[in-house]
């Protein structure tokens, strides 16, 4: 395999590699809102899924402070009684509130607070039965959450008692809550005590006390627990769902999520590609070096004939690439053209023109610079309010500014000659560039105004030689002549040349004999070590 051989399969594995990484790339861009949306949804099912459990939990509360309002009113009921405590009158009442109150299993009468005499069911005490510590002491209440079994009968019972009189509630009716969903449980905790008062059978009671603790938390045994503190009463209710439920919500929000998701990355991703492939293109690489104002101005200095002294130069327009390449105006300048991106090139080179050069002509007032203007920039006056705002900006003189325009220009002939007529009244110089060289033949020059004719390099190029068309350089002088307008010759790369031109009458040259295109600071040392120059001339 020979060398050349050996790049091209360097440069198109290279090419290959950067294909696969765009594509890479743009694949995991698109794939960002499909992961979020995922966790949108799981998201979303967590909240949901926290707001159901919430609700069960909170019908719970609703369900205990009913058992409870029910057991105050047992009481309040019990305080009304006036019979002899105890007597038979007494115990017939005490039943009746008893039987009254739904949640009630028993009404007890105390002595000095704390000894039970008579229950409504279990009739007159024989022994002084002293009540134990309660769970809770409020200021009119006091609560055993558990395990006073006073009724002996193997199940603890929840009392609440006021200073005379006790009601004894069964810890089950806390929890007789009815749920659609087989696989929650509601359990009641005593807050003060940490200890279980009520559960459903599918609840664990380790994993309960953990969930209690650890709220809103999934716990070992797959459970997620939610707790509910009442403000009531020192209980809190804990509502348990096994964690596959949420699986369940967070699919069921998967199908709405995802979609959105997919449909995103998708946008996304051919707004990628769209936006690659238009970057890719040169068409779209000029738009964004027009954009980031990449582009650069070269200038070629304008010199005069007889004393060889610069009297201005060309703007000429460069799109740098990599290090000391630019490409050529005459392959991005039609691109320019045919893609709308014409008039932000013109201000561009406008603006650049005005940034290299301002401090030169506001310090020179013989030399000038002349900037290319397309078809386009002739067909309105947009760019003769940009001309006057930005070279107002950077405080330059019209006069140090010209145009330079080409037959093309004048397609649009009507309006042409308005903004030529504009452009000239304003201060500026108007060159007609390549003269000679259009198809309109002459017949434009009565019609417009302008200052300088630009003869075309073809003719330059014949001057001296056997060429056929040599002839024609004389008769182009010489149409300048009649016509009283200043000449400049473009392309003038020989002292033949020269002195034929200077000969002729011809007052301006450019070309490569005087200087290439250059950059600004190039420019600007160029007339610095003019004086040294033109001496040897
Ligand atoms: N071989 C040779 N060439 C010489 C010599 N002297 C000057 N040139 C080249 O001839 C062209 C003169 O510019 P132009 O006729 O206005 O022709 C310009 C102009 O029509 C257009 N252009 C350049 N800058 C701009 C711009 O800013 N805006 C617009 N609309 N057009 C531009 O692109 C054309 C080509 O520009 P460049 O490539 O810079 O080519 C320049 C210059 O580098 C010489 O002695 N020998």
């Amino acid at each position: 395999m020979n060398t050349q051989m050996l790049m091209l399969t360097r440069k198109s594995l290279l090419h290959h590699s950067i294909v696969v990484l765009v594509v890479l790339g743009i694949i995991a861009v698109a794939t960002i809102p499909v992961g979020l949306m995922t966790y949108v949804a799981e998201k979303r099912a967590q909240v949901r899924e926290y707001e159901a459990l919430s609700l069960y939990a909170r019908r719970g509360l609703t369900r205990i402070e009913m058992v409870y309002n029910n057991a105050r009113d047992a009481l309040g009921q019990m305080q009304q009684l006036t019979a002899e405590p105890c007597s038979d009158e007494y115990m017939a009442d005490m039943r009746r509130v008893s039987l009254m109150h739904r949640y009630v299993q028993d009404v007890v009468t105390l002595r000095d607070r704390d000894y039970l005499m008579c229950g409504a069911m279990l009739g007159r005490f024989a022994h002084q039965n002293r009540l134990g510590k309660p769970s809770w002491e409020g200021p009119h209440y006091r609560v055993w959450l558990h395990a006073y079994d006073i009724e002996d009968t193997g199940k603890p019972m929840l009392m609440i008692a006021d200073d005379t009189h006790a009601v004894l509630l069964d810890p089950e009716s806390l929890v007789d809550v009815v749920v659609e969903d087989p696989t929650l449980s509601l359990s009641v905790v005593g807050t003060g005590t940490n200890e279980i008062v009520a559960s459903w059978h599918n609840a664990r009671p380790d994993f309960i006390l953990k969930g209690y603790k650890e709220s809103g938390k999934r716990q070992a045994d797959g459970v997620y627990y939610i707790t509910v503190k009442s403000a009531q009463l020192p209980i809190a209710v804990v509502a348990g769902e096994p964690s596959i439920n949420l699986l369940r919500h967070w699919y069921a929000a998967l199908q709405i999520w995802l979609p959105v998701g997919v449909v995103l990355g998708l946008a996304i991703a051919a707004g990628l590609l769209m936006y690659i492939r238009s970057r890719s293109s040169l068409v779209g690489q000029l738009r964004y070096a027009i954009r980031r104002r990449q582009l650069q101005v070269h200038y070629q200095p304008i010199v005069d004939l007889a004393t060889r002294r610069c009297i201005g130069a060309e703007a000429l327009v460069r799109w740098p690439q990599a290090r000391d390449v630019m490409v050529r105006p005459d392959v991005f300048v039609p691109l320019a053209e045919d893609n709308q991106l014409i008039q932000p090139l013109t201000d561009l080179v406008l603006d650049l023109v005005c940034k290299d050069m301002a401090t030169l002509l506001q310090l020179r007032s013989d030399l000038y610079v002349s900037i290319n203007l397309a078809a386009i920039d002739l067909s309105t006056d947009r760019f003769c309010a940009v001309l006057k705002r930005t070279l107002a900006a950077c405080s330059i003189e019209p006069q140090r500014i010209a145009i330079e325009a080409t037959e093309r220009g004048f397609m649009h002939a009507q309006t042409a000659v308005g903004i030529i007529q504009q452009l000239r009244q304003m201060g500026h110089r108007v060159l007609i560039d390549d003269f000679g060289t259009g198809y309109s033949g002459l017949s434009y020059l009565q019609t417009f105004q302008v200052d300088v004719l630009k003869i075309d390099k073809s003719f330059i190029d014949t001057v001296g030689t056997e060429a056929a068309t040599a002839s024609v350089a004389p008769h182009i002088v010489e149409i300048g002549h009649s016509l009283h307008l200043k000449m400049i010759a473009e392309g003038v790369e020989s002292e033949a040349q020269a002195a034929w031109l200077v000969a002729h009458g011809v007052q301006s040259g450019q070309g490569w004999l005087f200087g290439k295109p250059m950059p600004a600071q190039a420019f600007l040392d160029y007339l610095n070590n003019e004086r040294q120059r033109t001496r040897h001339v």
